[in-house]
């Protein structure tokens, strides 16, 4: 018997041989959705492959959202999280200075977060490298992720993260793909789409939807899907979608010049831990990205009695009000929940 690891790499391999056509469509749709089915047993703590769970590593979870560091060694994640909560994690010019996940929490538009500084990966981190898994396992329970990153070494260092990420289940700034399916007792699989498909044929959905035992199915598409968005939606469970910003520290170690072509790149902000420089744009851009004041808004909405409000916009001190009622500035509201 060979190992999940083995057989995945098995997969790869014929994968790399097999040439995309009309005639391997069909195998090569198999193959994918055989390789996230193994890769999935590979993160499931109770498959002995071990350290999915982020045991050890994960922490109580506390405030209204939790953001995860991720990056290399000594990029800088640990002199991030003392300057912009106050909780102290050691850091230091060696490799591995931190060694377990350190929260902190910041306040921010009133917002209580928290933050997680967490050791540093490297390559093969998803496949067990280190404490890579359990590293990741935590960031792919927070609500947003900073990839830290040194803007002294190369950029390659930022694709090798996300596919770290990417390996694990996390899907990095990306909506679920547009695709519905509705599994039926007969009749075979009916595929419609709003939109033509460019990357995938009926063939590769058919391989793939038998290799999950959906034999009989309406699927719609809404999206020009590619045969990993497919798999996406079938292993929804073990995908999480999840904001990114790509934190670029250290930009007191360069020219303007070099600073300027940072700004280039779509998510990013160039920063400085030591000397703070900038974390007043990253606190901005993290609060867009965390989308706070809709999902309190919603949980709120559900929840929702009546609300008694202290301030200028009301007549009475205080004063009892409906969802419907508009605040002013510095207004103190309590909210009465069902
Ligand atoms: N020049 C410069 N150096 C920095 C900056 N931020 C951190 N450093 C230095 O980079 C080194 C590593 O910093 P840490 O905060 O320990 O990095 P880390 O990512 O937490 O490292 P690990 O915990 O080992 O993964 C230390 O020597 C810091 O002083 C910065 O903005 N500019
Ligand atoms: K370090
Ligand atoms: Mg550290």
């Amino acid at each position: 018997m060979s190992t999940t690891v083995e057989k995945i790499k098995e997969i790869e391999s014929e994968m790399a041989r097999t040439q995309k056509n009309k005639a391997t469509s069909f195998h090569l749709g198999q193959l994918k959705a055989k390789l996230a089915k193994l890769k999935r047993e590979l993160l499931t703590p109770s498959s002995g492959g071990g350290g999915g769970g982020g045991a050890g590593f994960d922490v109580a979870r506390t405030g209204v959202a939790s953001i995860g560091f991720i990056g290399f060694p000594s990029v800088g994640k640990s002199t991030l999280m003392s300057r912009l909560t106050g909780q102290h994690s050691e850091a230091a010019a060696y490799e591995f200075t931190t060694l377990t996940s350190v929260p902190g929490q910041v306040m921010y538009n009133g917002a209580p977060l928290q933050m997680i500084d967490l050791p540093g990966i490297i390559e093969g981190a998803k496949d067990g490298r280190g404490r890579g898994r359990q590293v990741i396992a935590v960031a792919k329970t927070c609500h947003l992720i900073f990839i830290v990153l040194d803007v002294n070494k190369p950029l390659t260092d930022k694709r090798v993260i996300e596919s770290e990420l990417e390996g694990f289940g996390i899907r990095i700034n990306k909506e679920p793909p547009n695709i519905t399916f509705k599994k039926k007792d007969k009749g075979g699989l009916n595929i419609t789409s709003t939109v033509p498909l460019t990357h995938i044929d009926h063939d590769e959905i058919k391989a793939v939807m038998s290799e999950y035992r959906i034999n009989s199915a309406d699927i719609a598409i809404r999206c020009d899907a590619t045969v990993d968005d497919l798999i996406d939606i079938l292993e929804a469970r073990s995908r999480s979608y999840i904001p990114v910003i790509y934190v670029l520290n250290k930009i007191d170690a360069i020219s303007i010049e070099e600073l300027d072509l940072l700004y280039r790149i779509p998510n990013a902000v160039p920063i400085s831990s030591e000397h703070g420089w900038n974390v007043d744009e990253l606190m901005e851009v993290m609060w867009e990205k965390l989308k706070l004041c809709n999902a309190i808004h919603r949980s709120i909405v559900e929840q929702f009695k009546t609300a008694i409000v202290y301030g200028k916009s009301v007549k009475h001190q205080p004063q009892r009000v409906g969802l419907s009622h508009e605040l002013a500035d510095e207004d103190i509201v309590t909210i009465m929940k069902r």
